[in-house]
Order: C-alpha cells, then structure tokens, then sequence
C-alpha cells in the first residue's frame, strides 16, 4: 500500500514548504467542514497531505476545532499515517522548553467535543489501550534527533479542555499524582478518531512552557509561548521534512494493528443498522461495514 503522511500542525505551524505538486484542496465532510483547506503534494516520492488544526489565521479554539471533519478530510484523500504537532506545556524539569516530547500516552480530560464517528444505528468501540503507533514515534524520535532537536521518547499527554490555562492545584495535580509529562488542549479526541478510522497516529509535543506548576518560571504566559513556538515551528518542519525518508513511499500493514482497529468494533447487528449512519461512515468503517 502507498504511504500517505498526513500531518496536522498545531499552534505556529500553518504551513509546510517544499512539498512537490503542491496545491490547497477543499474538502468537505459528512461530519462538517475540515479546519481549513488541506496542502497536498510530494516530499521525497512520498504523498503528503497537511493540515493547520486552528485554520491558517489559528481561527478554530481547541473546542471548535472540527476533529472529526478533520480525520475524515485525511481519510478520504488516502491518509496512512497521521502525525499530530501541538505546542505543550511540560511537568518535568528535564522537559524544557524547545524540546519535542514523542508521547506514548493520554489522560482525556476533554468534555466538550464529539469523541466518535459512530453512535445511535452503529455501535463501535474500538481499543485506545496504546494510542500511539510506536512504529511512527520511532520515525518522529529518529527525525528529530537526526534535526539535532533535544527529544524525549515516551510521555504521558493530559488534553484539558481549555481554553483557559491550569490552575495551580490542576498542574500539580496532573504532574504530582496523575504523572503526566505534558499538557495540552487537543490532542484528544484528534488520536481516538485516528484510531477509528484505521490510520495509524503519532505525536510530537513541541514544548513551550512549564505549565504552572515550576517555582521558577511562575504561571503560564501566553506571550512566552509565543516566543518559543517560532523556533520550536522550524524544528517541527526540519522534522517532518526527514520522515518521508524514513517512512518510504510503500508500507506494510501495522505491527500493531492500528490499520485494522475495527476488525472487531462494530456491535450493531446488520439488520439493525441504520442505513443513513453505515453510508455516512462508509469512508471510515467501508471496509467492515
Ligand atoms: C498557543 S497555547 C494553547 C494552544 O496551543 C496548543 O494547540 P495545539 O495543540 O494545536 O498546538 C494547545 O493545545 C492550545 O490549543
Ligand atoms: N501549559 C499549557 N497548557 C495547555 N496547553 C498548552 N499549550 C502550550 N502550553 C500549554
């Protein structure tokens, strides 16, 4: 099978360059309108397609970015392999600001967003016990370290609401009891809708902050993320510039399984199904349905 590098980029990050054939398409889905058109093209032979999750102009907050309509766009155009970029705060000391973190885990704190494609007439429940393909973090560590960017493998996300900041007793909280590593706004439920649509999924945290929690670096200030999400933004493109190489433009099935995450999902019997809901979830459940 082709591979097909999706990527979408989070605060900073609006654009790629040098991407062969390039062209912004329009895409529209069953599930609404994609955060904004998505630029397609070639990198090395291999078929890329990005995303700006906020819109270009960041437009969408972290609650009103279209996380299905998203998944869905990427989907339809042959997506394989999504790598998700979002600025982040950091619990760990060691975790500074400019470094990536490769995460491996998520605590869903999210409560105001629609987390499947399915529902009422088609019943699935499919496995986030490991979220992330450990294939393509391998991919993203390896880029990064090849881009000479400070990169921590493995770290658990928290995906808070927003779009406020922590509070104190939050951010000590997640670091002290819940051992998260990082924290950010929308992650979730960007991976659990990959993970529907069969399309394996890895995140790189550009950190930018310490949170709230550091004795040293007071509360969270948005004018210092800004300061460092330009840098931190031109790592992520020399990052992604070297996946393509490391990925290759064919693919085999998952080791793990993430493009096959509905083999057994689906609960609603046939003859229960409802038939608007099976053709609108064609391009994501088509295969099993
Ligand atoms: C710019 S600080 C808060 C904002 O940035 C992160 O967005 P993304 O994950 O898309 O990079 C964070 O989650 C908040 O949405
Ligand atoms: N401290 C923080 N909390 C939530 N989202 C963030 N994005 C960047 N820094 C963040």
């Amino acid at each position: 099978m082709d591979t097909m590098i999706g990527v979408i980029g989070g605060s900073g990050l609006y654009e790629i360059e040098g991407l062969a054939d390039a062209d912004w398409v329009t895409l529209e889905t069953p599930f609404g309108d994609p955060s904004d058109q998505i630029l397609t093209g070639t990198l090395d032979g291999v078929k890329m397609a990005f995303l700006p999750r906020h819109g270009r102009g960041h437009v969408h907050s972290p609650t009103t970015v279209p996380y299905r309509a998203n998944i869905h766009a990427l989907k339809s155009l042959g997506v394989t392999d999504i790598i998700s970029v979002s600025a982040c705060g950091s619990f760990r000391e060691e975790m500074a600001p400019g470094d990536f973190v490769i995460v491996d885990q998520f605590i869903d704190r999210t409560v105001s967003r629609e987390k499947s494609f399915f529902g009422s007439g088609l019943v699935a429940h499919v496995s986030v016990a490991h979220p992330v393909c450990m294939r393509l973090a391998a991919a993203c560590q390896a880029a990064a370290e090849a881009s000479g960017v400070s990169v921590h493998m493995g770290g658990t996300y928290l995906a808070m609401e927003g779009p406020q900041f922590s509070s104190l007793a939050e951010s000590k909280l997640y670091r002290e009891v819940w051992g998260c590593d990082v924290i950010g706004m929308t992650n979730m439920p960007e991976a659990k809708l990959a993970r529907e649509a069969e399309i394996d999924y890895a995140s790189v945290a550009m950190i930018t902050d310490y949170d709230s929690w550091h004795p040293h670096h007071g509360e969270v200030d948005i004018a210092d993320i800004i300061a460092t999400l330009g840098a931190n933004s031109d790592n992520a493109r020399a990052l992604i510039a070297r996946l393509p190489k490391l990925l290759g433009t064919t693919r085999d099935t998952c080791p793990h399984g993430c493009d096959r995450a509905l083999d057994f999902a689906v609960m609603t019997a046939p003859e229960k199904r409802d038939p608007d809901m099976v053709a609108k979830l064609s391009t994501i459940a088509g295969r099993v349905l």
